[in-house]
């Protein structure tokens, strides 16, 4: 069976995906989730003329001065009279400019004496000077922050000054994991020579940590098709990604224990290096990844598969990881079949692969800060040849 292209597979992923329903959460909830809704201005901001800087309102034209100061206004507290010519007004940071003044005088440039004010220095060069107009920012009614987009911690902070105290955001995600394999033990646990300290549980977990999910830890599951099945129909999630027993040795049940458990697959077995043997499916409404037991290769597919499935899932118009370049600081062989994933550091503007790139070596992978993609059957790479990276730092 021809192996399925990456892009093929990503494509054939998302379309089996679903949308979780969409929730007002207060912002602080909202943090990290995809707006469901355009949000929408409120307000205007600032919505006056405010003062950029601490010092003193004043009317361009009475520069060079002096003035007389009449009063203040302060964030908060704004001056209720207007200014008229030779007046000034004490005005601080974010203070709304008085009436009849247009630029503002910086404390530095002034000289006071109790009511009098003096000019020390350059003055504001031109009306507007050291002034936020009113609608700098932003004006009511302006779309802020498109469906599909993600609150970051700027787009949060921009909706509450925008006026919301709750944003329309999809709900998180509920992903359930699973590990397989009989070498399998918790990490730190007592282990005779053929077992193994289990790691891709937590490892994927990490990787997911920052998107809108709701863990469902299933622990280690054997290899026994009756206990895997019998786990994989109780399971109540969104997505269920399990991790080994996705090839075909006789030991390698995953596939038909999803079978038995009712799901359908829909692919197994892309053009990738590492993660070949990865499948996907559905079961009734929740969606299946069975992920290759070694870990470099769980790396690469909960990168490339498993976080965008559940970015879209969670709303995200754009859910993949953004593409980089890279200038090469070493010649590459060309490629074979599948598209490759080299663990690689990226050094003073320059990337360098590892020598060896065998998918149970962890070390390696937590030494590399970047992976490089090769093409399938790309022509060897000279050294200062530009290439295509994924950022994993
Ligand atoms: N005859 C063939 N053999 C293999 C092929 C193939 O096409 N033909 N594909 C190879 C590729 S590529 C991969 S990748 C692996 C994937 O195999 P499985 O998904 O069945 O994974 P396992 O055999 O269960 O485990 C592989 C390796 O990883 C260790 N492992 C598994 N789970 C964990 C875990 N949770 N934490 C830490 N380490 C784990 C496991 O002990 C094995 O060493 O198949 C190749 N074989
Ligand atoms: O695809 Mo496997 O993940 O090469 O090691």
């Amino acid at each position: 069976m021809a192996l399925l292209p990456i892009v093929e597979a990503q494509t054939r992923l998302l379309a089996l995906a679903g949308r979780t329903p969409v929730e007002r959460a207060a912002l602080a909830q909202a943090a990290g989730r995809w707006a469901a809704a355009p949000i929408v201005a409120r307000r205007t901001q600032p919505a006056s003329d405010l003062s950029a800087m601490d010092g003193y309102a004043i009317r361009f034209d009475d520069l060079p001065g002096p003035w007389k100061v009449i009063g203040e206004s302060a964030a908060g507290a704004a001056f209720p009279g207007s200014v008229a010519p030779g007046e000034a007004v004490r005005i601080f940071t974010g203070a709304p400019l008085p009436a009849g003044a247009d630029c503002v005088l910086v404390q530095e440039e002034a000289d006071r004496e109790g009511d009098a004010l003096h000019l020390q220095g350059d003055g504001p060069a031109h009306r507007g000077r050291n002034v936020r107009r009113r609608g700098l920012d932003f004006a009511e009614g302006d779309i802020l922050i498109a469906a599909g987009e993600r609150i970051t911690p700027a787009r949060l902070a921009l909706a509450a000054v925008a006026g919301h105290a709750e944003l329309a955001v999809h709900r998180p995600v509920r992903v359930a994991i699973a590990a397989t394999g009989d070498e399998l033990v918790p990490p730190g646990a007592r282990i005779g020579p053929a077992q193994l300290p289990e790691s891709n549980r937590a490892m994927l977990a990490a990787q997911i940590a920052d998107l809108p999910i709701e863990l469902i830890d299933l622990g280690i599951l054997p290899d026994r098709i009756d206990a895997l099945s019998q786990a994989f129909s109780a399971v109540d999630a969104d997505l269920l990604v399990t991790s080994g027993g996705a090839s075909v040795g006789d030991h390698d049940l995953v596939r038909p224990a999803l079978e038995a458990a009712g799901a359908v697959i829909d692919f197994w077995r892309i053009a990738l290096r590492p993660g070949k043997p990865m499948m996907a499916g559905r079961r009734d409404a929740m969606m299946v990844i069975g992920l290759p037991g070694n870990p470099v290769s769980v790396f690469v597919t909960t990168l490339l598969f498993v976080r965008p499935l559940i970015a879209a899932w969670a709303g995200a118009a754009d859910p993949f990881p953004p593409g980089q370049t890279a200038v090469l600081g070493e010649m590459l062989p060309a490629n074979g079949d599948r598209t490759d994933y080299l663990r690689a550091a990226l050094v003073d503007g320059k990337v360098f692969a590892s020598t060896v790139q065998d998918s149970s070596m962890l070390r390696t992978l937590a030494r590399s800060n970047c992976l490089i993609i090769r093409e399938p059957h790309a022509p060897p790479a000279e050294s200062g040849e530009m290439v295509e990276i994924l950022n994993i730092a």
